[in-house]
């Protein structure tokens, strides 16, 4: 059926009569398209026709935060995704609508990750920088995945309260599939029946070979995870002397009653945790590195910000954050540079009247976070690698809008933000205290910012020479190191 609408929808770039802008969205960085639609026709807010349905693109802050921020009500749902809900994966808080599951498990997460809750990792998050740094002392032949390792590690220790010791460990292995499996299904495009939504009422068999097995496949994984996770989770359980983790704390404190809804929610909550924050995080140190390697006496400089704080032999704590502007400066411009979440997107729950146009209930909405951190009215020079525009007068200013849009908007801006930032800061700082971190010899490629295709950033293989400074940071890792191998036996 027809509906009348009393202004006129946002403008459209030129698209096929029929198809619309089908086939134009490319799988590979579609927000530069968008951004470059923006620029040549439509301007910062238009609409495209995907498989006949309307999809917003928002290309501007302020216009985001007047929606999504302003209009929380209807922009908190997500559009659907047919294979999220044909596999399982539509309980996990990133597909979940908003209802009693996503308020109790956005509360869950909100106790236990907000900026006062988050001082409780810290030195957990300090004690994962160091060991990483001594990985990197034997050998920065992998360190992508070192970081990975990193990441993993403070995750599932903070979630389930167990670290694992290796990368090849079957819970690692298992959360790093599931992640895998839904930022593919995040991936615009990727699968033929996110433009069909009414099929997924069809038996799966009808839906042709690929998705069958892929629907198969992620069934397992995710039913795997939840298994080994679940396993973890109950000898924690059992054994009240272990420290309380997320999953654990929460499931101590349930009544009887409520133990099933809860133990479901609980291993949800703690599997978005692990897809929405490894990911996320590692692309942000490969981003740093890179940058590095490509800005010297960005680099020097912030080096002897650090000498000139902590003095020589010592190693960053959290508490020296609040010293040391220019790493702030640093792990702010990582996250503008190269967004790890480039889009967000949101379904419109009702018409919403903005500006002159009228935007149809029903539609699609994307934030394109990356043109706003690349916005050359915000930021000068946007493909610049330049933190000296979070310093002086203006910085704070500058550091809060990054923040912002970076971690999303509204209702579902992302939980761990405090989490990402503390433990970025803390990886980044010591880093710069042990290395000089430089390109290597005869490796002619320059490094660059190159990523997969997907909805989230990965940094393609790069080569770096870590080179330590000085014997003295040297023995205070090795000390660290050995005072929280004794802590841990004891
Ligand atoms: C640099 C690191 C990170 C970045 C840039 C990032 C960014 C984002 C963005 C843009 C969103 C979507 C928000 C929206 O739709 O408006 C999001 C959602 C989410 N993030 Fe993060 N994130 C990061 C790290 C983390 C960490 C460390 C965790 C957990 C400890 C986490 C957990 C989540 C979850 C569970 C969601 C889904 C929220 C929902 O749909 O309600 N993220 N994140």
């Amino acid at each position: 059926c027809h509906r009348y609408y009393n202004r006129p929808f946002p403008p459209s770039p030129p698209g096929h009569w029929f198809f619309g802008h089908t086939f134009h969205i490319p799988a590979y960085k579609p927000w530069a398209k968008f951004i470059e639609w923006g620029r040549s026709t439509a301007g910062p807010l238009y609409i495209l026709w995907v498989a006949r349905n309307p999809v917003i693109i928002l290309n501007d802050f302020q216009v985001a935060d007047d929606l999504f921020n302003k209009q929380r009500a209807a922009f908190s749902t997500r559009p659907p995704r047919v294979m999220a809900s044909l596999c399982g994966f539509d309980r996990g808080l990133t597909f979940l609508p908003p209802g009693r599951s996503f308020k109790k498990t956005r509360r869950y997460l909100h106790e236990a990750l907000n900026v006062r809750a988050i001082q409780a990792c810290e030195s957990m998050q300090m004690t994962e920088a160091q060991t990483y740094a001594l990985r990197l002392l034997e050998s920065s032949e992998n360190v992508q995945d070192e970081s990975r390792m990193l990441y993993s590690a403070m995750l599932i220790s903070f979630s389930l309260g167990y670290r694992p010791p290796n990368l090849s460990d079957s819970i690692i292995a298992h959360s790093d599939r599931v992640a895998k499996d839904a930022a593919l299904i995040l991936t615009t495009g990727k699968f033929w029946v996110e433009f069909f939504p009414f099929v997924r009422h069809l038996p799966v068999a009808f839906l042709g070979s690929q998705v069958a097995r892929c629907v198969r496949d992620f069934k397992a994984d995710l039913e795997e995870l939840i298994t080994e996770s679940s396993r973890i989770t109950q000898a924690a359980l059992d054994h009240p002397e272990i420290p309380a983790s997320f999953c654990s704390k929460i499931l101590r404190e349930v009544k009887s009653q409520d133990y099933v809804e809860t133990k479901e929610l609980v291993d949800y909550a703690s599997l978005s945790m692990y897809a929405g924050a490894v990911d996320t995080t590692i692309a942000s140190v490969d981003t740093f590195l890179v940058a590095m390697m490509l800005n010297p006496d960005i680099q020097l400089k912030a080096q002897k910000e650090l000498d000139n704080v902590l003095g020589s032999g010592r190693l960053p704590i959290h508490a020296d954050r609040t010293s040391l502007p220019y790493v702030e400066a640093i792990l702010t411009e990582v996250l503008r540079w190269n967004p790890p979440v480039p889009l967000t997107s949101r379904k419109l729950a009702s018409d919403v009247d903005y500006s002159d146009y009228i935007l149809p209930g029903g539609a699609s909405v994307v934030a394109n976070i990356w043109a706003m951190n690349h916005d050359p009215e915000l930021f000068s020079d946007p493909q610049e690698f330049q933190p000296e525009r979070f310093i002086g007068p203006t910085g704070r200013e500058a550091i809060r809008l990054v923040h912002q849009a970076t971690f999303g908007f509204g209702i579902r801006v992302c939980p761990g933000q405090h989490f990402a930032t503390s433990s970025l800061w803390i990886v980044i700082a010591t880093l710069l205290v042990t290395f000089t971190i430089s390109t290597v010899p005869g490796e002619h490629n320059e490094p660059g910012l190159d990523c997969e295709e997907g909805a989230l950033i990965r940094v393609l293989p790069y080569k770096c020479t870590l080179k330590p400074r000085s014997q003295a940071i040297v023995d205070a890792l090795k000390r660290c190191s050995e005072s929280s191998a004794a802590a841990q036996s004891k």
